[in-house]
């Protein structure tokens, strides 16, 4: 026996990166021993606020033109946010234009809230404002930055300093919604003290209290309180903690909605925002896909998705994934990875057999269920192996389920006969035929198509007459009964090369095949399995008959379709006679 050789800690020596890691300092923890997250689960949407407009349009090398805008704002009002953050108006001309039009030509349905951001200058809240003249529905969103970093060189001033900027916002937004804004608007408020993910907690809580203090919340008064991690530094849990400590030690907590606003600078915006959710944040502030700032702003589609996967209605609609991802790369000039969770190419795609021989198996059980159940297969409970959800449940087909390479098995080879072509192989002849599939992808490489597993599995087992080879081309077959009451067999083929008759009787008609191709064509054939079906129902339905036998000393597989089944099963004794043969 080869002696074994541990892998412990001794014997795997890794050895130091040489990157400069003292340049970087841990993220602080949050002292909340008795933390509650951890056993809260999302049962329910939460408010969702789009920022494909603002967040992610800023981070375009081209931001969108006003049709890609409108593009954008139609789909996400047909997939059901209700709220919209639509631009920056005072950052120019072409966002506060676009926030004109969606207004004046009335595009905004009565039930959708548009959300607007600003800056706290005096200048850019006036031109906010004025940019939502006659909307029926509206928030103005307000932010500075709070952390130390951005205390000391960007606003240079005390804590106190940076939360006067809040507070003055705060009042001249309230003032000049007073000014500007008729009785048609519905006028909410929301503040972001932003890198509040670098911003000492109790100084994050100071910010919120004295912009609440000014704007009053109250019954019928909410606002928003948005607590972005505009730049993502630490893991979901660490965020979490800090989303239960504010939710804790905010007063008025029952006038907030809690928002939380996960960039995904450490590749775990989805993470920190699920988890947020648990720890009590109400809302969400994201974009499609992910786009937005740096490595992006979290992904609602992903987190909507996550949702339904887990039996809870996301509330909103994607139902037609393609279409939300083809407008959306159209607005934003930006492709979606083949890898990308419930929307990539790839990611309902299994190459590797093992995957593949669990889908199919999953879903003949998903199909026996529903029949035992009386039922139809989208009633019952989704659960079929590595595929986390019904790609049909997004409008994507089952086509590229499986497709095949050589890492493939049987399994997926099965797969793409059954669903392309109604033939259930047995499972003996899926390892042959494999095999052959198999040689193939591995001395020409890359996947193999299902025209081409199609064109080898015709030229191996079904050769079409202007392609045939093999010792024996049928041409026709008729059964009778014998004085002795035995079947008899009369078939007309050309047997290497001359056009023969063939006769022979025995017990049914394989039988009395076998006899005459004994004699009139020196083979030895031996039914080992059999196993026939119909490939479709009502009339000019064709049967398929596999046969499994020896041919000699060759054990193989043949087969035949027809609409007889009979002609079917003599089709099937000549495709192994021949295979046998074959070099
Ligand atoms: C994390 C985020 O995503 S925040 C949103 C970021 N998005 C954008 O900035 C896109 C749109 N912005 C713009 O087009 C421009 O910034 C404008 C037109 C709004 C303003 O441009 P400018 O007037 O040139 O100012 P700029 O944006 O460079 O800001 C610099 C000044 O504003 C101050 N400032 C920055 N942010 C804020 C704020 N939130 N509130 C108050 N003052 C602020 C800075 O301290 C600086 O002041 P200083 O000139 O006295 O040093
Ligand atoms: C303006 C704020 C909310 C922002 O986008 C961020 O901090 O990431
Ligand atoms: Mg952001």
């Amino acid at each position: 026996m080869h002696p074994a050789t541990p892998v412990t800690a001794a014997t795997v020596r890794q050895r130091p990166s040489g990157m400069p890691v003292h340049r970087y300092t841990p993220y602080e923890s949050v002292d909340i021993p008795d933390r509650n997250w951890p056993q809260q689960r999302v049962t329910q949407a939460p408010r969702w606020l789009s920022t494909d407009l603002r967040d992610g349009n800023q981070a375009l090398i081209d931001p969108m033109s006003p049709a890609r805008k409108r593009a954008m704002f139609d789909l996400l009002v047909s997939m059901g946010f209700k709220e919209i953050e639509v631009g920056f108006p005072s950052s120019g001309q072409t966002d506060f234009d676009f926030v004109r039009s969606i207004i004046e030509e009335d595009a905004v349905p009565e039930d959708v809230t548009l959300s607007v951001l600003t800056q706290a200058r005096e200048d850019l809240i006036e031109r906010t404002v004025e940019s939502l003249r006659g909307a029926r529905s509206a928030t103005v969103h307000l932010y500075n930055a709070a952390a130390p970093v951005f205390r000391r060189v960007v606003f240079r001033g005390s804590r106190e300093d940076v939360k006067q900027i809040a507070v003055d916002g705060t009042r001249l937004v309230m003032e000049y919604a007073d000014k500007l804004l008729g009785p048609e608007t519905v006028f909410g408020y929301q503040y972001s003290p932003e890198i509040f993910t670098d911003t000492e907690l109790d100084f994050a809580l100071e910010i919120c209290e004295g912009v609440m203090d000014v704007w009053q919340p109250e019954e019928g008064r909410e606002i928003i309180l948005n607590l972005p991690a505009t730049v993502e530094r630490s893991t979901p849990s660490t965020h979490a903690d800090r989303f239960e400590w504010m939710g804790r030690h905010l007063s008025r907590r029952e006038h907030v909605c809690l928002s939380v606003h996960p960039h995904n600078d450490r590749g775990t915006a989805v993470a920190a925002a699920e988890l947020a959710l648990m720890a009590g944040a109400d809302r969400v502030e994201g974009c499609l896909f992910g786009q937005g700032e740096r490595t992006g702003n979290v992904d609602l589609v992903t987190l909507g998705m996550n949702l339904f996967s887990q039996g809870v209605d996301p509330e909103l609609d994607f139902s037609e994934i393609d279409e939300i991802r083809r407008t959306y790369e159209y607005c934003n000039q930006m492709e979606v990875h083949p890898r990308h969770p419930y929307v990539g190419d790839l990611v309902y795609t299994a190459f590797s057999g093992s995957h593949q021989d669990a889908i199919k198996k999953g879903f003949e059980a998903l199909e026996a269920t529903a029949a035992e159940r009386g039922s139809a297969v989208e009633d019952i409970t989704w659960e079929v192996p590595y595929l986390p959800i019904d790609p049909r449940d997004v409008g994507r087909s089952y086509e590229a389920v499986i497709r095949v390479n050589s890492q493939s098995g049987k399994g997926g080879v099965a797969y793409v006969l059954q669903q392309e072509h109604n033939l259930s192989l047995p499972r003996r002849m899926q390892v042959e035929f494999s095999k052959l599939i198999q040689e193939r992808s591995d001395s020409d490489g890359g996947e193999i198509t299902p025209a081409a597993i199609w064109a080898a599995f015709q030229d191996e087992y079904l050769p079409v007459p202007e392609q045939s080879w093999g010792r024996i081309a049928l041409r026709s077959a008729q059964t009778s009964t014998t004085s002795q009451g035995q079947d008899a067999l009369t078939v007309e083929a050309t047997v290497d090369g001359q056009d023969t008759v063939l006769t022979g009787a025995g017990n049914g008609p394989l039988a009395a095949f076998f006899d005459a191709l004994r004699d009139a064509v020196e083979v030895d054939v031996r039914l080992l399995d059999y196993v026939e079906h119909t490939m479709s129902e009502g009339a000019g339905a064709q049967a398929a008959a596999y046969i499994e036998c020896a041919v000699d000393d060759k054990v193989l597989w043949g087969m035949g379709i027809d609409a007889n089944i009979v002609r079917a099963s003599i089709k099937a004794v000549v495709s192994a006679v021949n295979r046998a043969a074959r070099p």
